[in-house]
């Protein structure tokens, strides 16, 4: 029978559990227990630290670079959580938010002894949540009976490394008539994956001809910028500008991808800039929240771009990593097309920053 669910499915009910505040178990060897410290209540901290054990606090490597704390882990470190720890020290540990009015948060201690396969796995499960990137861990041996005595997800820690990080087949929904002021010859598709994550939109004007490149974007989702029409950023414009030049030229496809705030979602972008009023720019911005530059994937574009029959594109960007992907994924880029609109005087400096640090081309 197969009414249990895969691990695929686990991962769903994990990414939800996390996001509400509750635990999830990872079994196997190096089994544990993991919380998201976002979402932690003062209760569930009580409860862990009342079970005994070595609870520790997992950060990326970029959060403890920023904290002055040691990753002895290469990608994380794994820091003890003091036996009196409260809510205040965990939230502090995992947003910088106000790092800069009380700096000093040690000393902090990290774990060098042991492994480190849960709290990679909980880091990488708080991020594919769009949660910050810090969990609290307590290891466990009675894990199995713990998580069904307390009804909690259990996730096999060996089998989560193939899934978490890798894209879900996408499936194709449905499909419309969309007409738009770029182009009345608009259809709008929408694409599922298989892991319960976002769905992802593909725009295509008029018919373009499979057998030649056509003239595409990837556009991540950009709340503030697309709808908004904030001018921190040049999403607005670029959007419209990609839609318009489709528009003109008869054909194209725009994938709409919803990665906002290049893959940490709209809250983190907001914690971001917060920052950036601070002083930070957009990439020391991520890495103080604990995250890389860009977090997203674009294996799941190609994989929209191939269900629809496209094999070529000519891809409207200043991104060359979006060019190198492409070509990685399988995707022929005949062609760069730059998209160059949207400057103004509150963006000059993201932008900027994007060309030195991002190489996105001037
Ligand atoms: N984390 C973070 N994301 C941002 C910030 N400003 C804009 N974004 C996001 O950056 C992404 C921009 O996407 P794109 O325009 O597709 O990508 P790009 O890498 O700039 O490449 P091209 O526009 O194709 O040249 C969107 O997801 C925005 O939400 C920021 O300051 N921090
Ligand atoms: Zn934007």
């Amino acid at each position: 029978m197969a009414f249990t669910p895969d691990i695929i499915e686990q991962l769903a009910r994990a990414r939800a559990d996390l996001r509400m505040g509750v635990p999830v178990v990872l079994t196997g060897d190096n089994a544990a227990l993991v919380l998201a410290a976002e979402t932690l209540s003062p209760q569930r901290l009580a409860d862990i630290l009342a079970l005994g054990g070595a609870p520790v606090l997992a950060i990326t490597a970029r959060r403890a670079e920023t904290l002055k704390a040691r990753a002895y882990d290469g990608d994380l470190a794994r820091l003890k959580l003091p036996e009196d720890a409260s809510l205040t020290w965990v939230q502090a540990i995992a947003d910088p938010a106000d790092d800069l009015r009380s700096p000093m948060k040690g000393p902090l201690q990290s774990d060098r002894d042991g492994s480190a396969l849960a709290h990679r796995a909980a880091l990488a499960l708080c991020k594919s949540a769009r949660l910050l990137p810090a969990a609290v861990v307590l290891p466990m041996d009675d894990a199995d009976s713990f998580a069904a005595r307390h009804a909690l997800t259990a996730l096999p820690l060996a089998r989560l490394a193939d899934h978490i990080a890798s894209a879900s087949p996408l499936h194709p929904i449905v499909a419309a008539r969309l007409p738009m002021e770029a182009s009345e010859a608009g259809r709008l598709h929408i694409f599922r994956p298989e892991d319960g994550a976002e769905e992802h939109y593909a725009i295509e004007i008029g018919r373009p001809d499979r057998s030649k490149p056509v003239l595409a974007r990837l556009h991540s989702a950009c709340f503030t910028g697309d709808i908004l029409g904030s001018l921190k950023c040049d999403c607005g414009p670029q959007l419209r500008g990609a839609l318009t030049q489709m528009g003109a030229e008869g054909a194209g496809v725009l994938l709409y991808l919803n990665q906002e705030g290049r893959g940490i979602g709209l809250a983190n972008k907001m914690r971001a800039y917060s920052l950036q009023d601070q002083g930070f720019d957009t990439v020391e911005a991520n890495h103080r929240l604990g995250f890389e530059d860009d977090e997203r994937d674009f294996r799941l574009g190609a994989d929209i771009l191939k269900s629809m029959g496209f094999s070529a594109v000519r891809l409207l960007t200043n991104n060359p990593k979006k060019v190198d992907m492409m070509t990685t994924c399988g995707i022929t880029v005949a062609e760069r097309v730059p998209l160059k609109v949207g400057e103004n005087r509150h963006n000059t400096a993201y932008l900027a920053t994007k060309a030195r640090k991002s190489g996105h081309l001037l």
